[in-house]
């Protein structure tokens, strides 16, 4: 089946543009490409932007951008969605100028998040640079990195029907854990490409429409560095370092300026098409991962005062 080739962008609705290009390229280590009173776009490649950040009071995504492969496989994603019942729209020249596609199709999940089918994702100009890392982030094919969303009460096989029956994505496994007796994480992970997941979902109460945004790096000393220029500036955690069981990233989690959170990772598995099996794992983290206050906790606790 024709499907989305990867995640290209997401749009990120922010009441402080200043606290985020902070965020972005002074801690994260993303270049700052453009800037005007109410939009900031970010890189982390050669393309003119990976993030853009639009001046409003939501705090929290409003727009998925997914690239697929060609004018032909677009018109038969629309074919298909219009079929299903799934109301999209062609974005006007301006909506592709601005994400800088040669075409656009606007539609919306059944959660009403905004997607966006995209076509011909230029270059920027200039190449990529940073003023912090030592390596780069890891897009290429896998796209621009991983999101996770909240299901809010859609039946998952409702969601399903959508990214996997219309966008083509692909399911590579399943966790469910119970976090706390009577508190279990249930959570999907989807791919449309070699990344282990480009979007998962999970049903857990959580204020915003995405619960973080996963960011891959090369080198493994810049996620060390980012930990520590997040930990340096104050940046609230949400989670230490730690690993996954399903993709093996090894990644901590920070709070964006709008509350959810960013996951900066390295190392995370690619999928063999030919060989995946989909699992099911009982965990959510091999290791590590522990909320900041936990970790405070134990700290505290071991260097107390018969600790010496
Ligand atoms: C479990 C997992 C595997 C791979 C990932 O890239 C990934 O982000 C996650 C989930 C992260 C996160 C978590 O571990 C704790 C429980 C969380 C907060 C949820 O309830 C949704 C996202 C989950
Ligand atoms: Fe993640």
């Amino acid at each position: 089946m024709t499907g989305v080739k990867e995640l290209a962008y997401v749009v990120y609705e922010a009441s402080s543009l200043s606290d985020w290009e902070h965020f972005g390229v002074d801690l994260l280590g993303m270049q700052l490409a453009d800037k005007t009173a109410d939009t900031l776009a970010l890189r982390t490649d050669e393309k003119p932007h990976r993030w853009l950040i639009r001046r409003g009071p939501a705090d929290d995504l409003a727009v998925s951008g997914y690239e697929v492969e060609s004018d032909t496989a677009l018109d038969e994603i629309v074919e298909r969605l219009t079929a299903a019942g799934v109301e999209v729209t062609e974005g006007d020249a301006a909506l592709a100028a601005s994400r800088k596609v040669d075409r656009v199709a606007v539609t919306a999940d059944p959660m009403g998040n905004r997607l966006e089918l995209v076509t011909g994702f230029a270059d920027a100009d200039e190449p990529f640079h940073s003023d912090v890392l030592l390596g780069g982030f890891v897009t290429g094919a896998g796209g621009a990195g991983h999101q996770v969303l909240l299901a809010q009460g859609v039946a998952r096989e409702t969601y399903l029907e959508f990214y996997r029956g219309l966008l083509g994505f692909r399911i590579s496994d399943t966790i469910v854990e119970e976090v706390e007796p009577g508190v279990v994480a249930d959570l999907i992970f989807l791919r449309c490409n070699p990344r282990h997941h480009s979007v998962a979902f999970g049903d857990m109460p959580h204020p915003k429409r995405t619960h973080h945004f996963m960011v891959e790096v090369t080198d493994i000393r810049d996620v060390g560095t980012a930990y520590d220029r997040c930990m340096a500036a104050g940046q609230p955690f949400e989670m230490t370092l730690g690993m996954h069981p399903n993709d093996h990233m090894f990644s901590f989690y920070v709070r964006t300026p709008s509350g959810f959170s960013v996951e900066y990772g390295w190392g995370g598995l690619l999928v063999d098409e030919e060989t995946w099996q989909i699992g099911t794992l009982d965990r959510l983290h091999s290791w590590g991962h522990q909320p900041p206050e936990v970790v405070a906790g134990l700290l505290a606790a071991a260097s107390g005062e018969d600790g010496r």
